[in-house]
């Protein structure tokens, strides 16, 4: 995804406070050693949480760009709502009869203790960012989850901030000695002013399974899709740019790269007030996920073999 990339140094994860700075950004470990914040001197930032690898923020010039529940917990006991929680390695309530039956809702990624690995400076045709990866693996599991899905596996998740774009890119890695099969899906919440006034360009004429018509399969016809009432859609074989336009101007621009299909999902006012960690109840208006993923299909991983996928999000500011 990058042309230009230097090695990871370690951070000093030990300490209680870390900071690591170069001429354009920082990288701070809190206090509480439970989050680093990435930082540009364009005005860029983004806080991501170790509890899941969750973006929690993303902001530009003090704009924030993420939409994140008022009540969402942030202590480790719950899945985030809002941000960008990772949806591995089952997308949805996991199907009977499969290797995953025994998992969670959308996997056990977005509710894992992840490893922080290190920080990377990037440069990429002059546009300079920094990098944080993260790690997951089979060993670092609670024994619980390891029972549920007792496969080994190796993800490593990297957040690049930029200038305008937030980079998010998963590898998985199957270091073990049984194939296994996976979903994988960035989920995305994006801030917006107003839903009555947004798009979403680039999903025309693909066929879409609707989670909220028993899933059953539609075509889309609508070069814009319009938002209006509750809207849980998994669009097959996408495109790679998807765009969110406010009235007719480009928002975001949501690029998948490895990655098969695209959710668009809003609760709205129904399904918010049916969300416990949802509040306000009216952020529903203020909210929209565009989610790129692998998940209408299984992604088969054999063994000593790496999968790598990932998403761009682009502020037009
Ligand atoms: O409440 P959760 O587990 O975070 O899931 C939120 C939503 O996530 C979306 O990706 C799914 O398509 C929806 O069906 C689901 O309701």
């Amino acid at each position: 995804m990058s042309a230009h990339k230097k090695k990871p140094v370690p951070l000093a994860v030990g300490r209680s406070t870390a900071q690591e700075s170069s001429s354009h950004g920082s990288i701070q470990i809190s206090d509480d050693s439970q989050s680093v914040t990435l930082s540009l001197v364009s005005g860029a930032s983004a806080k991501v949480l170790l509890y899941g690898a969750t973006v929690v923020s993303w902001k530009i010039q003090e704009r924030e760009l993420l939409w994140l529940s008022e009540a969402s917990a942030l202590d480790g006991s719950k899945a985030v709502r809002g941000g960008i929680p990772l949806v591995f390695p089952v997308f949805g309530p996991p199907p009977a009869g499969t290797a995953v039956e025994k998992l969670a809702q959308h996997g056990f990624a977005r509710t894992s203790k992840w490893n922080l690995l290190g920080r990377v400076e990037e440069e990429t045709e002059g546009d300079k960012g920094v990098r944080v990866d993260f790690g997951l693996s089979s060993d670092s599991l609670d024994d619980e989850t390891k029972a549920k899905w007792p496969y080994e596996f190796g993800l490593i998740y990297s957040v690049t901030l930029r200038e305008s774009t937030l980079e998010t890119k998963m590898v998985v890695q199957n270091p073990g000695s049984a194939a296994f099969e996976f979903n994988v899906l960035f989920h995305t919440y994006l801030r917006i002013p107003d839903v009555s006034t947004i798009g979403v360009q680039g999903l025309n004429s693909l066929t879409y399974r609707d989670k909220t018509l028993g899933g059953t399969e539609h075509q889309e016809s609508s070069d814009v899709i319009k938002i209006a009432s509750q809207t849980d859609r998994v669009y097959k074989s996408a495109p790679d740019a998807i765009t969110v336009l406010e009235d007719d101007k480009p928002l975001y621009t949501v690029t998948k790269t490895g990655l098969n299909d695209v959710v668009l999902w809003n609760p709205y006012s129904d399904g918010a007030e049916k969300i416990g960690d949802w509040e306000p109840k009216e952020g529903y208006k203020n909210m929209v996920c565009v989610e790129a993923g692998s998940v209408a299909d299984w992604q088969t991983l054999e063994q000593e073999s790496t999968w790598e996928g990932g998403v761009t999000h682009k502020a037009h500011l």
